[in-house]
């Protein structure tokens, strides 16, 4: 059934000048790459206890949290086998997986070396990022930019071994890691020296990415504001991209970090104008930086769109970033990423030379008939191919396996 459903819908999407096999080739070749926060409400496996801080805020206490490295990579092993495709994990510096107990400003591969082994078992790329949140000296919600000296060099020796860190997973699997740096420093109240603050935060930042590295990429993320950084956050958007196209390195732009009726997706082909390469960190955020579980929702279909029309697919990475404990975890992660998927190839089955040629042709009705009509097409019949042909389950098959999985994970508390 699914076969003939399918091969229905790619003769209509040859009607209109799509090629079905193409887009499901390329899909294939979009590595996603997930998040590890999202498997135990951003908590890690340090020796500590406490909030994430920082502004990040998990609700929910749906039973089933991963409280140890070995359940978050059974878990993670159990939400790939249901996004068809090769992906990534994107692991933060908290989730070391030792019998040691080092600082921040201590932490080495061989803290993270399980997940390299493992990441290469499972033919995952991995990213990594530093964590500057979470800690004893975070705690004033200034990290790198904090006026306190010696609390910037704890951050920057974080940050400096976080690089090494990345650096060598990517060489070890042979694929470059990205090491995205976000801090969450900013003041609650209006502060009167934003431009100290930033020029602390920029110099710590080159203190941090002075020595040139191989097998990693540098990134840097911007936020508007966080619980309790409500009137100015140091590492604005301005901030980030002016240091990005200086610096050279990945701009992220998360999709909760903007103002609320800010099109996320519109920035890509300005900011691709003046950098080589862009991180995103797919979201939802609902009236603030919620971090909701991604659905199939416009402003989903318009970044996949965007980066496929702007041909930005080779220069962007795509990152995840939300956390919900109130539903089941991996079927969060299962969910958003297989979103993100979707996303994607419906941007692929799009008549993208006829609404561009309407477009420059000035012929606006055209190109509103088209993306009208399309949205009739059968892009369903195309995904469930695509899943079929990658092994992965779909509609109440998922729906069953989700479920079950989520059933066996419940007694761990
Ligand atoms: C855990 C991540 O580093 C974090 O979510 C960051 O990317 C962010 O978006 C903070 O709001
Ligand atoms: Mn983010």
């Amino acid at each position: 059934m699914t076969k003939q459903n399918y091969d229905t819908a790619r003769a209509i999407f040859a009607d209109w000048g799509v090629d079905a096999e193409a887009a499901m080739e390329r899909l294939a070749r979009i590595p996603i790459s997930m998040h590890c926060w999202q498997g135990d409400d951003v908590v890690g496996f340090e020796a500590r206890t406490g909030a994430s801080g920082g502004g990040i805020q998990t609700t929910g206490n749906h039973p089933g949290r991963a409280r140890t490295p070995d359940e978050l990579r059974a878990d993670l092993e159990f939400s790939y086998a249901q996004i068809p495709g090769s992906h990534r994990l994107n692991l933060h510096a908290m989730y070391l997986d030792t019998d040691a107990t080092p600082d921040r400003d201590e932490i080495e591969y061989d803290h993270f070396a399980p997940w390299v082994d493992w990441a290469r078992e499972q033919g995952l790329g991995l990213d990594f990022n530093p964590t500057f949140f979470a800690h004893a000296k975070a705690d004033d919600n200034l990290t790198l930019s904090h006026p306190d000296a010696g609390i910037r060099e704890f951050w920057i020796e974080h940050g400096k071994r976080s690089r090494d860190i990345a650096a060598k997973m990517g060489t070890e699997l042979g694929s470059a890691c990205v090491n995205n740096i976000w801090v969450p420093d900013g003041f609650k109240d209006i502060p009167v020296d934003r431009m100290a603050a930033r020029a602390r935060l920029e110099a710590s930042l080159d203190a941090m990415l002075a020595s040139p590295q191989e097998h990693m990429l540098d990134a840097v993320e911007s936020k508007l504001f966080g619980i309790g950084v409500e009137a100015c956050t140091v590492g604005s958007h301005e901030f980030y991209l002016g240091y990005a196209i200086r610096n050279k390195t990945l701009l992220c732009l998360d999709m909760g970090h903007f103002h609320p009726t800010e099109n996320v997706a519109d920035k890509l082909s300005s900011v691709a104008l003046s950098l080589d390469e862009i991180l995103l960190h797919v979201s939802r955020p609902m009236r603030w930086d919620s971090d909701h579980v991604i659905l199939l929702n416009d402003d989903i279909l318009a970044m996949a769109q965007e980066l496929i029309f702007s041909d930005l697919l080779d220069r962007t990475r795509i990152g995840l970033d939300f956390f919900d404990a109130t539903i089941s975890r991996t079927a969060a992660w299962v969910i958003g990423t297989r979103n993100m998927q979707k996303a994607l190839l419906r941007g692929l089955l799009m008549p993208k030379a006829q609404l561009q040629s309407a477009e420059s042709s000035l012929d606006y009705t055209q190109r509103l008939i088209v993306t009208e009509e399309v949205k009739d097409l059968p892009f369903g019949a195309v995904w469930q191919e695509f899943c079929d042909r990658h092994s992965a389950p779909e509609g109440l098959m998922l729906m069953k396996t989700l479920s079950e999985y989520d059933r066996s994970v419940a007694s761990r508390n």
